[in-house]
């Protein structure tokens, strides 16, 4: 991490050191709700989007420049780790994301190769186009997708209302569902790795799906992983985020696994959470997305509600309980971050 970054707000509360105000980004905030966004998206595949370094750097500034946020996070997927390691990955429009070879048996898993981590070097050269454009004004937030969020894409073949065939080889095929998430864990710490390396100033580990599992199916086939990728990383002064739908419930177990800052859902009461954590775990939350489709009023009472509420507590930065939806009016999500950087008081 550049020096510059380790006086800026995001940093210091990522750290729990007091800052004057929270920090504010939200997550998916390059993406589909941005006009500007569809300007690229128009012209290119969205996997092209990700593998061309120009491109998803300027994607990644999009919200730099049109929103003001106290952080950037890198334009990409968590489904990359899987397609370089073997993954046959398309993205339709309307569909999502699609694997045409998914990961079912014995065979399938042999298959998927681990030495893969240079066949991302399109991601280290994005961060570091990102880096100079930013010049250090803010910092920039790395990521990756945790096993059990990967495998569910990799077994299932894509999305997944209910995560049927995963959690059946997790209950069914214990073994062979332990050999899935030990070969996508060592990828993603070498690919971690290599963000820290190209220079990103934090990085955030999203097990999206974490919240299809019983405690004790997260424990051993999630938790276990993630503390293995965080314990591997070369994180110097990197502080790590993790995040979970779930982690309402999972942070006890998720604080373990010894992460900076714990991302919470919108289920919790935020400062109840961040009570029940060890001292010097920040958390980063958590408003209800859909708080940003509700009228001007309605969102800048929540946010002031959601402040004061935190306030006084060092280690808090303001984020929703999960992404930003692609129809969010724009002018919402401005108004939002507008209210968080200048009319708290
Ligand atoms: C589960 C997951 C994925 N990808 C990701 C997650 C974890 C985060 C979460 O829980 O929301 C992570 C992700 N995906 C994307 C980012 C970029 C950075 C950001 O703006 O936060 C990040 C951090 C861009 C994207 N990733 C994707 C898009 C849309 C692609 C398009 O333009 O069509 C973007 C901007 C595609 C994607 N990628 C994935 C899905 C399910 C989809 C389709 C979603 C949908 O159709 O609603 C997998």
């Amino acid at each position: 991490m550049s020096t510059k970054q380790q006086d800026s707000l995001f940093i210091k509360a990522a750290f729990s050191q007091p800052t004057e105000r929270p920090p504010v980004w939200m997550m998916r905030q390059a993406g589909r709700f941005m006009k500007e966004y569809w300007d690229i998206k128009n012209r290119y595949s969205f996997l092209e989007m990700c593998k061309t370094p120009e491109i998803a750097a300027d994607v990644t500034m999009l919200p730099v420049d049109l929103l003001g946020i106290d952080a950037a996070i890198l334009f990409s997927d968590i489904l990359v780790t899987a397609e370089a390691m073997g993954g046959d990955l398309s993205f339709t429009q309307g569909v999502g994301p699609r694997f045409s070879n998914p990961v079912r048996t014995s065979d399938d898993v042999d298959r998927l190769e681990t030495g893969v981590v240079r066949k991302l070097q399109y991601v280290a050269d994005a961060i570091k186009i990102v880096q100079q454009r930013l010049d250090g004004k803010i910092p920039l937030i790395g990521f990756a997708g945790s096993p059990f969020t990967v495998m569910s894409y990799l077994v299932e073949g894509g999305s997944s209302k209910d995560f049927k065939l995963t959690k059946l080889m997790l209950h069914n095929e214990p073994e062979l569902a332990h050999r899935l998430l030990a070969k996508i864990a060592e990828v993603t710490t070498g690919y971690l790795n290599l963000q820290i390396e190209a220079g990103v100033d934090a990085l955030q580990i999203f097990d999206s799906w974490a919240s299809a599992l019983a405690w004790d199916d997260y424990k051993e086939f999630s938790h276990t992983y993630i503390s293995k990728i965080i314990a591997g990383l070369n994180r110097q002064d990197i502080p790590i985020i993790s995040f979970c739908k779930g982690s309402s419930v999972f942070a006890p177990l998720m604080a373990e696994a010894k992460p900076d800052v714990i991302s919470v859902d919108w289920n919790a009461d935020l400062l109840n959470v961040k009570k029940s954590l060890p001292a010097g775990i920040a958390v980063q939350g958590n408003l209800d997305p859909h708080i940003l489709y509700a009228d001007k009023k309605v969102i800048k009472d929540r946010i002031v509600k959601l402040h004061e509420r935190m306030k006084g507590e060092n280690g808090f930065i303001f984020n929703l309980g999960h992404g930003i939806m692609p129809d969010l009016p724009f002018d919402n999500v401005k108004y939002a971050i507008d209210v968080i950087k200048n009319e708290l008081t």
